[in-house]
């Protein structure tokens, strides 16, 4: 079977898309089209159903927002072996999407995803070959031995088998009894061999401990993981040890949304400690292979087996924690006022961080919004004559005009923006994105720019996803913009960022005034305050508005400014039957368009 006469117009897409050409005969690449990020299809349902094929993977490129990938092997015999096994054949994930195949004559290098090329969290050490093979086994036996589990079952709940030495870890509360050690079950004395080789190292010198009391022991099989946590700060002095036995595993470390992955190989001891112990999460995928570096920089697929971990730690008393990293810990956490759930939580931030701001800054804020975006204005002029359009959030109104030819109506929460539309003579009304008082099925067209970015939960931001789905009518669209945490694209700043030359002379000032303001909210709220026209380090921020007359008055607006692929999972999570037939990225935001069925 020749593929490129199979399907054409698929290879004809990554053709234009990423100047990659088919080849008739057998090569080392491979396209696999119908599988891809779009699709919510990730890296490692592909390599699985890659791997049953027997043949070997050495580099997978995801494209971002794509529905095909690209797999490279060693050679052409391992990619045919994989062409045969997967071409037409397998099913790759939940849905079961059918694999397409071709060979190809090379393939394209996308920025995303290398997460292995960074440094390493600061705090953060490998130590390789740190037991022998003799010695692991001693070990193993050691925190095996019957006698010393009389007292614990194997938890199998948490999938993987755990069990704890000198204290009992606690699951539910994260935590530990200090009151109640394990008077049967000390550490047992074979690790002891493991302190002696620390001891003496200037590693030890920043370390609240030299023995540890605790030890919790893991045992994976194949498919098991560990959810991304930190290890309970006033639980647990600085630093954590883990050493990893039986297998190598590659584990997962995330601040924000930055993740930097790191191949434990077996017997080695990985010592988290200052930031790494504090201020990052680690965690384990649950899955049966690892895409491992090579030595040569590639990528290659590598098989778990079962692997046993020994965490060591040291109680901290009393337990509150003075660490710097105020993100994840549980003690300076614990004394901001907790009694509100969740989404009375987000309703009250909008309020005071969304309408009231936008009420406040609504004369200003229109006369900065009047240009209209050409993607947008293409949207509308997609539609036929009449076709009636709700812009959801039109502040003041700047697309309803945009094609006379249509019947567009527009609806905000602000009265502000709303009063400024009125005066335009536009059709608005005043409603919440979360309940529209518009009849399902009867709007032909939606528009949502720069609105769900304001609600502060991912249910209240599906939930408006949800609202438009209804009030579109079958074969309906919408578009939907959202900011980008990221907002830069191929090396090109976006607008947003680009201003901040333009404004350099007063950073310092404003700048010392944001920390000022952080300084004075830290006690209630912990969104950062985000410094204007500099890139996101976190997806949800309080964005400062600086009213023209005086400009010492600083509102806050909150955003939660989305990842890649975060828009496009929302919208797979619409229950009403809809589709997304176009997602990209413009200027600084992540834009979709998805069509009721
Ligand atoms: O398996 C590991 O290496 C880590 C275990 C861990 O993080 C924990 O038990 O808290
Ligand atoms: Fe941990």
């Amino acid at each position: 079977m020749v593929p490129s006469m199979v399907f054409p117009a698929l290879l004809a897409i990554i053709k234009s898309d990423c100047q990659v050409e088919a080849s008739e005969t057998p090569t080392r690449h491979l396209a696999v089209l119908n599988v891809g990020l779009s699709n919510g299809l990730s890296e490692e349902v592909l390599l699985e159903a890659a791997f049953a094929t027997g043949g070997k993977v050495s580099r997978v490129e995801m494209c971002p927002g794509k529905s095909y990938c690209f797999l490279t092997c060693c050679t052409p015999q391992e990619a045919q072996l994989i062409f045969e096994g997967m071409h037409n054949i397998a099913h790759i994930g939940q849905d079961g999407a059918v694999a397409y195949m071709s060979y190809v004559k090379e393939v394209p290098i996308f920025e995303a995803g290398n997460q292995w090329n960074r440094s390493l969290p600061n705090g953060l050490v490998l130590l390789k070959d740190f037991v022998s093979e003799a010695e692991e086994a001693d070990l193993l036996a050691a925190v095996a031995s019957k006698e010393q589990t009389t007292d614990q079952e194997e938890n199998s709940l948490k999938h993987r088998k755990v069990r704890h030495f000198g204290y009992e870890f606690l699951y539910g509360t994260n935590n530990v009894d200090p009151n109640r050690p394990l008077e049967h079950q000390p550490i047992p004395r074979a690790c002891n061999i493991l302190w002696s080789r620390l001891g003496d190292g200037k590693l030890s010198d920043n370390w609240d401990w030299s023995q540890p009391d605790q030890l919790t022991v893991n045992v994976y099989e194949p498919g098991h993981g560990i959810p991304p946590h930190v290890d309970t700060h006033s639980a647990f002095l600085d630093p954590i040890l883990s050493l990893s036995l039986q297998s190598d595993v590659v584990m997962d470390f995330r601040r924000g949304q930055e993740t930097i992955s790191l191949l434990l190989p077996r017997r080695s001891l990985l010592i988290m400690s200052g930031e790494a112990r504090y201020d990052w999460t680690h965690g384990i995928k649950p899955k049966h292979l690892d895409v491992v570096p090579t030595a040569e920089g590639n990528l290659t697929t590598q098989a778990r087996s079962q692997r046993t971990s020994l965490t060591f730690r040291c109680l901290r008393q009393p337990s509150v924690c003075s660490c710097s990293f105020p993100q994840l810990c549980d003690t300076r956490q614990s004394s901001k006022p907790q009694s509100q759930d969740l989404s009375e939580q987000a309703t009250s931030l909008e309020q005071q961080n969304v309408h009231e701001v936008y009420d406040k800054i609504s004369q200003h804020f229109s006369e900065t919004r009047h240009s209209p975006w050409p993607q947008v204005v293409q949207f509308l002029d997609s539609f036929e004559p009449h076709s009636t359009i709700l812009d959801v959030g039109c502040g003041n109104g700047k697309y309803l005009n945009c094609n006379t030819q249509l019947v567009a109506f527009g609806c905000d929460r602000s009265q502000g923006l709303l009063e400024v539309g009125r005066a335009r003579g536009f059709q608005i009304f005043r409603c919440d994105c979360l309940s529209l008082p518009v009849r399902s099925a009867s709007m032909d067209g939606c528009l949502s720019i720069a609105v769900i970015h304001h609600l502060a939960t991912p249910d209240r931001r599906l939930a408006a996803l949800r609202e438009m789905a209804r009030v579109l009518r079958p074969g309906g669209r919408a578009l939907v913009y959202v900011w980008a945490k990221d907002q830069r694209r191929n090396d090109k700043k976006s607008a947003y960022l680009r201003q901040n030359k333009a404004v350099n002379r007063q950073r310092t000032t404003e700048e010392e005034q944001r920390q000022k303001q952080q300084k004075e909210m830290d006690t209630h709220t912990l969104l950062p305050i985000h410094t204007n026209r500099t890139e996101f380090q976190q997806q949800d921020v309080l964005v400062p508005w600086k009213t023209k007359d005086d400009q010492s008055k600083t509102f806050l607006r909150y955003y939660h400014v989305f990842e890649e692929q975060e828009l496009e999972q929302l919208v797979n999570q619409i229950n009403t039957e809809v589709e997304l037939i176009k997602s990209y990225y413009d200027q600084g935001n992540h834009c979709v368009i998805f069509k009721k069925l």
